[in-house]
């Protein structure tokens, strides 16, 4: 499928995923000139209208942001360090970091668990994380054999049923791991979420592209 633009201009598409990536990317947009006209939380519509007839804005999972821009069914999108780094990042221009859904990577393991002494003894420990690619860089780095098991979400599950010792996932405020009895043991890396544009779209559509990112760019700046 393909959009018409307006007078002859091509159409710009978006990729978000909903929740807080949507919500975070709307001032953004706003300070772009942009206004969504649909709410991804009550609309089951996944093509959203804005009040610019050239930029249409796709709902797509979080994980599949990079996937869309990639193949160029959309122009740019929005997407965490972690999922990029899933991705791995072919055939992406990644220009700003927009400090929006800031959170951090971490180890984390049931709180009787003595992590030091594992890593010490050379244990093998089963990580049970949507990451797998990072996971498996951060514990090579380190020398510590992992046997990686792959989950789809709800990975602070997995130590307190005896599915893995430890487990890698994104800590923000805390609460999930201590309402589970988990602790963090060991920051991997600062995540916040990135404009990815795909590299034809750079080129071909930079007059249309180049006034938006530019706001973004601004408007980024000034988040905490
Ligand atoms: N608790 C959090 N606080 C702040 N940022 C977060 C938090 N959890 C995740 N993030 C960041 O926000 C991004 C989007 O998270 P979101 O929860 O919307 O998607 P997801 O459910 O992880 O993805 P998918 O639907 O593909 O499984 C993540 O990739 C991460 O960079
Ligand atoms: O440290 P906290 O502030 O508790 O945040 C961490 C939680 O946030 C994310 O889940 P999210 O809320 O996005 O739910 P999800 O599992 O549906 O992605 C992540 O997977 C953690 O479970």
């Amino acid at each position: 499928m393909t959009f018409n633009g307006v007078n002859g201009e091509p159409q710009l598409i978006l990729a978000l995923s909903k929740g807080r990536i949507f919500e975070d990317t709307l001032p953004l947009l706003s300070a772009a000139g942009i206004e969504v006209l649909e709410n991804p939380e009550t609309s089951r519509k996944l093509i959203l209208s804005t009040n610019d007839p050239g930029v249409r804005v796709l709902i797509v999972r979080a994980s599949d942001v990079p996937t869309y821009v990639q193949h160029g069914a959309a122009d740019f999108g929005v997407a965490g360090k972690d999922v990029l780094l899933e991705h791995g990042g072919e055939g992406l221009y990644q220009p700003i970091d927009l400090r929006i859904a800031q959170c951090r990577m971490s180890v984390a393991v049931n709180a009787g668990f003595d992590y030091d002494k594992a890593v010490r003894q050379g244990a093998r420990l089963r990580v049970a994380t949507k990451f797998v690619n990072t996971a498996r860089e951060h514990f090579a780095s380190k020398g510590v054999h992992v046997d990686l098991i792959k989950l789809y979400g709800s990975m602070e599950l997995a130590p307190l049923v005896g599915l893995s010792d430890a487990i890698v996932d994104v800590v923000s405020t805390g609460g999930t791991l201590r309402a589970n009895n988990l602790v963090e043991v060991e920051k991997i890396m600062d995540i916040s979420s990135r404009l990815v544009v795909n590299q034809a779209a750079l080129k071909l559509k930079r007059e249309r592209l180049q006034p938006i990112l530019e706001a973004f760019e601004r408007a980024s700046q000034q988040q905490g």
